[in-house]
């Protein structure tokens, strides 16, 4: 089991992203995660952000190309870069987008999951856990701008979020589609769907692992808004302003009572949870069901 270093916060211990970064890097990044955002654009290599102080909000573009599969890195810097907006008092709220043309997020890396160890294994499966507390109990207004195909890890995403505006793009399809690769989304991702589109549509979504396109990703609820592609910014940003007129203190207490209950499931059984995940995913099975599906999606391109 890989050692990962915690802080606590509140009565909750937090995984500290940057406590495997090389020593070098530890103290500026650690520096740099509390200090103020400012006016000037941040971020890391795969996590941009633009801030706009004067608005109270940023906009967050994921760029790790091609895909922004959900590596280990990009897990870290992406709970790094949100944990500062988080301190930082002039935020209160961020939109959440991709940089890489076509796709939102490629989900969980499946590079991550196939042919590692355990404690990697662990390692990852932590990072996701922590990226998903983060962004479900974030007491900052999230948007996600949907530029992109949205599958898997990447609509757990933007089903974190408050609001989801989806590009019109029959390319762009949304969902929870783990049981085309042969796994099962975990009961976090699960409730995080039912919580967002009910029970019924998510049973039938989640077995059959649908990826919707954008106007039955709107009829189905899992998305708020379809329009032009290039109109999915200036709707986030409109959007956003109608959620930054309602006072915080009441929006937040209102999103922490409607969510905490499906974040305490997942906070009393982490580690239960990543032991699950590990045992799951070492399996000969189901590292077999992995490589055959990458092996399909590298043939695509043949
Ligand atoms: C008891 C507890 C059990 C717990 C079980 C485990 C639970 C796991 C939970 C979540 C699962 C996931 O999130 S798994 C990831 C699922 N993702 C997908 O199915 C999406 C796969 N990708 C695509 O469909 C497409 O790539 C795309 C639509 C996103 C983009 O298409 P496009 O044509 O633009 O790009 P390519 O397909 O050519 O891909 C480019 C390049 O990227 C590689 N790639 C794609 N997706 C991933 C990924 N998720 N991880 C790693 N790599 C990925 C793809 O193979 C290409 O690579 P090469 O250039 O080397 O060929």
């Amino acid at each position: 089991m890989a050692l990962v270093a915690g802080m606590r916060v509140g009565s909750r211990v937090l995984f500290r992203p940057w406590a495997w970064l090389p020593g070098a890097a530890l103290g500026r990044k650690e520096s740099a995660a509390r200090g103020r955002v400012g006016a000037r654009g941040f971020g890391s290599q795969r996590v941009l952000v633009e801030p706009d102080p004067a608005a109270g909000i940023a906009v967050m573009k994921l760029k790790s190309p091609p895909v922004n599969s959900l590596s280990l890195e990009l897990l870290t810097e992406f709970v790094i870069s949100l944990e500062k907006l988080e301190n930082d008092k002039t935020f209160r709220g961020i939109i959440l987008t991709s940089d890489c043309p076509g796709v939102f997020s490629a989900g969980l890396d499946l590079m991550e999951m196939c042919g590692k160890n355990p404690a990697h294994y662990a390692e990852y499966w932590k990072a996701v856990q922590e990226l998903w507390l983060r962004l479900y109990l974030s007491n900052l207004v999230l948007i996600a701008a949907i530029n992109g195909a949205c599958p898997a890890g990447g609509c757990l995403i933007s089903l974190t979020c408050d609001y989801r505006v989806l590009a019109d793009n029959p390319k762009y399809v949304i969902g929870l589609n783990e049981t085309l690769l042969g796994i099962v989304a975990p009961f976090w991702f699960k409730d995080t769907l039912v919580n967002t589109i009910g029970h019924r549509t998510s049973e039938r979504a989640l077995q059959l692992g649908i990826l919707f396109p954008p106007a039955e990703a709107l009829q189905v609820g899992m998305v708020d808004k379809v329009v032009p592609e290039d109109q999915v910014q200036s709707t986030a940003l409109s959007v956003m302003a109608q959620w930054l007129s309602i006072p915080d203190h009441a929006r937040q207490l209102t999103k922490n009572m409607m969510r905490k209950a499906t974040a305490d499931r997942l906070v009393k059984q982490r580690d239960s949870d990543i032991q699950n995940f590990v045992g799951f995913i070492s399996r000969d099975s189901i590292q077999k069901s992995l490589q055959v599906y990458l092996g399909k999606l590298r043939q695509k391109k043949g």
